[in-house]
């Protein structure tokens, strides 16, 4: 059966015939594609065609598809069983091996879910401080968390959805929202509302409106407000945790968050999320405190097993081999970009790129907005008639793993250059 043949089936039975939104290429147009199998840095469609992945299952595949020492992993943990709902020692491995790795964690909790890990953070923050509003920037996507689906990023913004219907006024009143980059902005919030603030979440790098890095000074520049009104700071490291060092952003820039979410990476493909931080914060959760936080699967052998194999082949050799082809595929179509005369800001950090056309700098929101989206679809679509796969979106981040070797880099920078002259 055909994608085309899959997605009229699926669209009798599942909204939108996807199981979220961004997949259907509303945004950049045509008949999304169905993968049969993945394997390394290639998706194999139901169309036979192979591509080159720089989605990678928007973020979690950074060893690449199907990865033979995950595979081993989840397959001895499957040979135990599936789920037991009582402790189980993987869940005491992942929780010692997150500790390790991210210093702002000293205790953590698994959950199912990215939007589970923000969800619950934001619940945490406001029973420990016993405040109510949150502060979010413009943009930043932290999951489908009511509270949070204000001016958000990602596939709301995709569809020009960023404030859902369905999120009734008054969730959405104790939300304040703040441009990312800008100091006075969210100095004047807490001048006004510093005592009613329960925490400040954000993306560190925000990834959801393509890739914005912080301006010199503006993520300490968070730390400082937030501690000086007794507020939280939490890092949304969804999807930097585990990607762009082994203790995220927060390693990157030396910055200490109270709480952090985490998801993607640390379920090595399977479905996982955890939020982690201070003990003296993390134990007012139940049951040893008041604020309740729940859930069937959460701790999953079969996820703890993905997630443990995920970490342990992440090393300072691995973010350096991934920094660097980051770099070698942003510096190539800068220069392509540049020899045919085509305005192209890309902004790059490790394993993520974002592309922004009729741009020489995207710092901000603004930025990204007044970026050329339609000049994005048609390289979009260029790309995929040269092979390579990007997300089917201008406001999603580009992902690269270690399954993208030198040959499979080379590939790509002469597909995607290819695709740049087919749109200059
Ligand atoms: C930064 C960030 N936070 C939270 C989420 C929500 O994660 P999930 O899709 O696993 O619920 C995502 C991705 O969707 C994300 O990119
Ligand atoms: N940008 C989103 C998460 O990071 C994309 C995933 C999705 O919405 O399906």
């Amino acid at each position: 059966m055909t994608s085309e043949d899959l997605f009229q089936r699926a669209r009798r039975t599942i909204p939108g015939g996807v199981n979220s939104p961004v997949r259907a290429f509303r945004s950049v147009g045509g008949t999304p594609f169905f993968t049969e199998s993945a394997q390394g840095a290639i998706l194999t469609t139901a169309d036979d065609r192979n591509l080159i992945d720089f989605v990678c299952t928007w973020g979690p595949a950074i060893h690449g598809h199907n990865d033979p020492d995950i595979r081993e992993a989840v397959a001895d943990a499957l040979s135990k069983g599936t789920s037991f709902g009582t402790p189980g020692p993987l869940e005491v491995d992942m929780a010692e091996a997150v500790v390790e790795r991210v210093p702002s964690v000293e205790k953590v909790r698994m959950c199912n879910s990215g939007t589970e890990a923000t969800m619950s953070s934001i619940r945490l923050a406001r029973g420990f401080t016993g405040r109510d509003k949150i502060v979010k920037f413009i943009g930043c996507y932290h999951g489908h968390v009511d509270s949070l689906l204000v001016q958000a990023g990602s596939g709301a913004l995709t569809l020009g959805k960023p404030d859902s219907a369905g999120v009734p006024a008054s969730f959405a009143a104790e939300t304040i929202l703040c441009p990312y980059n800008d100091f006075a902005a969210i100095s004047e919030i807490f001048e006004q509302y510093g005592e009613q603030i329960a925490a400040v979440i954000v993306e560190p790098y925000p990834a959801n409106c393509g890739l914005i890095l912080p301006k010199e000074g503006y993520l300490p520049h968070l730390r400082e407000v937030t501690q000086q009104h007794g507020s939280l700071l939490i890092f949304d490291e969804v999807m930097t945790g585990f990607r762009l060092a082994m203790g995220g952003v927060q390693e990157r820039e030396g910055i200490t968050p109270d709480l952090s979410a985490f998801g993607k990476v640390i379920g090595g493909g399977l479905p996982v999320g955890a939020f982690g931080g201070r003990a003296e914060i993390m134990d007012y959760l139940a049951p040893d405190g008041p604020v309740y936080q729940a859930g069937t699967l959460s701790g999953n052998p079969l996820a703890m097993a993905a997630g443990l194999a995920a970490l342990k082949k992440l090393n300072t050799e691995v973010f350096e081999g991934l920094e660097t082809a980051g770099l070698m595929i942003a510096e190539a179509l800068r220069a392509e970009a540049a020899q045919l005369g085509i305005p192209l800001c890309i902004n790059q950090a490790g394993s993520m790129f974002a592309l922004f056309f009729g741009r020489e700098k995207v710092e901000s929101f603004a930025d990204v907005q007044a970026s050329e989206t339609e000049k994005f679809s048609k390289f979009f679509h260029a790309a995929m008639d040269e092979g390579v796969y990007l997300p089917p979106s201008a406001y999603e981040t580009c992902f690269l793993s270690t399954a993208h070797d030198q040959e499979i880099l080379d590939r790509a920078i002469s597909s995607l250059t290819a695709a740049l002259r087919r749109v200059a």
